[in-house]
């Protein structure tokens, strides 16, 4: 019975398809740890055995402790609102103590707990005060991320995307960058050599997370509940690529382990559409992360953005420079951002470059002679950019198939 009125915490764990999330679960809930839990898994109905699993494995069936299943969509998005409205049922009942939530493979974390830390303006219930957010757990599986990695293929064996528009790297990319413990799964099928490199990736990705190695989701449940870990805003600044565009152009990352480093290129003349879209396509392999916005000329009200997670890679329209907009509201920018007139050209006002890397065992002075090369010459900044051929297109970062073509 839960005896007061504190806040029920709340455990989330989010993980690629098949990463290792209910073999995890099972873990914490048959522990020696007493836990009266209430544990939700949403399936989005593409393997529906995990709600079976976990009540056949675990003690929860014979505690008659509450399991809730949410298919055929994603607590993320579809589902946030029936989320809240399940939860809200189960506070109402108040008998556990502590409640698991399992997300689906290709969920986006922040807003499951965006969902928890602060609503969801489409349902009744509102979590705040109720439900207390505690612990952001991903699980990686090592095995595919170290596979791909090493192959230069996906970083996870999750190839299906059931609604057609989330790539499972990103989504993967997300739980890393977003969570309070990463745990490193599936252990046993790699090599201790291998692990270290692979932990030197995730530190490098997420400098925030306590990184834990586990076999078959053999965890501590002291880890992953009631840490009192998490912490919204801390959370959503603590991707490496965010840390690496905050410390400055000039910053070096520190020595590189195991041939992981991270720099930022930035530039104040744009890209060549073409030049830059081409090296995009084909960014070294060892390349695992990169973000950040470009100017591509013939865009000079757009800033554009770069999304690469693994191998998949997303560049397009992404937000507008503040020297393409009126003066009136320029001014108020400034007022409100007073960093902004710092880095302020002339001529070209906030257009320009800044684009962060992060990879391992890649030629970092051939990546900066490759993108100085697509910046345009001096020559090319006097000719009409208009005519130069886009190959962008209007949508918000689209993928750009080209790799392979
Ligand atoms: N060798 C090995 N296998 C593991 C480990 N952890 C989990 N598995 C196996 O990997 C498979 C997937 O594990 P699950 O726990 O179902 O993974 P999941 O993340 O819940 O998967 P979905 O819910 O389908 O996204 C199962 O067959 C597990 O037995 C591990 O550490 N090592």
């Amino acid at each position: 019975m839960q005896s007061n009125n504190n806040p029920i915490p709340v455990t989330i764990l989010s993980g690629s398809l098949g990463a290792g999330k209910t073999t995890t679960l099972n873990q914490i809930l048959s522990s020696e740890r007493e836990l009266n839990a209430a544990v939700l898994v949403n399936d989005m109905g593409e393997v529906n055995v995990d709600a079976d699993l976990v009540e056949r494995e675990s003690d929860l069936t014979q505690s008659d402790d509450e399991i809730i299943e949410m298919s055929n969509g994603c607590i993320c998005c579809r589902l946030r609102g029936d989320m809240l409205d399940e939860v809200g049922r189960l506070a109402d009942e108040r008998d556990f103590e502590y409640l698991l939530v399992e997300s689906s493979g290709i969920s986006e974390p922040i807003p499951v707990a965006q969902t928890f830390a602060r609503g969801f303006e489409d349902a009744e219930f509102d979590p705040t005060g109720v439900y207390e957010l505690d612990t952001m757990v991903s699980v990686v599986d090592a095995h595919s991320f170290w596979q791909g990695f090493d192959s230069g293929q996906a970083l996870t064996d999750d190839s299906i995307d059931p609604q057609g528009n989330r790539v499972p790297e990103e989504a993967l990319m997300d739980q890393i960058e977003f969570c309070d413990v990463l745990l490193l799964n599936k252990c046993d099928l790699v090599p201790d050599a291998e692990l270290e490199e692979i932990e030197a990736v995730l530190e490098t990705l997420q400098p925030r997370a306590k990184i834990i190695r586990t076999e078959h989701g053999a965890v501590d449940p002291d880890d992953v509940l009631d840490t009192g870990r998490f912490d919204f805003d801390r959370a959503s600044q603590s991707a490496g690529w965010m840390r690496e565009l905050q410390e400055g152009h000039d910053h070096e990352a520190a020595a590189a382990e195991h041939g992981v480093t991270s720099f930022v290129f930035d530039a104040g003349w744009p890209f060549h559409p073409e030049r830059i879209a081409d090296l995009f396509a084909d960014l070294p392999d060892g390349i695992i992360r990169a973000k950040g916005f470009f100017w591509s000329a013939g865009r000079e009200d757009i800033a554009m953005g770069l999304d690469k997670a693994g191998q998949s890679v997303r560049a397009g329209p992404k937000g507008t420079w503040i020297a393409s907009l009126p003066k009136a509201q320029q001014e108020r920018y400034f007022a409100a951002r007073p960093e902004i007139k710092e880095n302020w050209d002339e001529q070209w006002g906030d257009r320009g470059t800044e684009l962060v890397f992060i990879g391992r065992e890649f030629d970092q002075k051939a990546l900066v002679k490759q993108l100085e090369d697509c910046v345009l010459s001096e020559a090319e900044m006097d000719e009409n950019w208009n005519e130069y051929p886009d190959p962008f297109g209007p949508d918000e970062q689209r993928e750009l198939a080209l790799a392979d073509d």
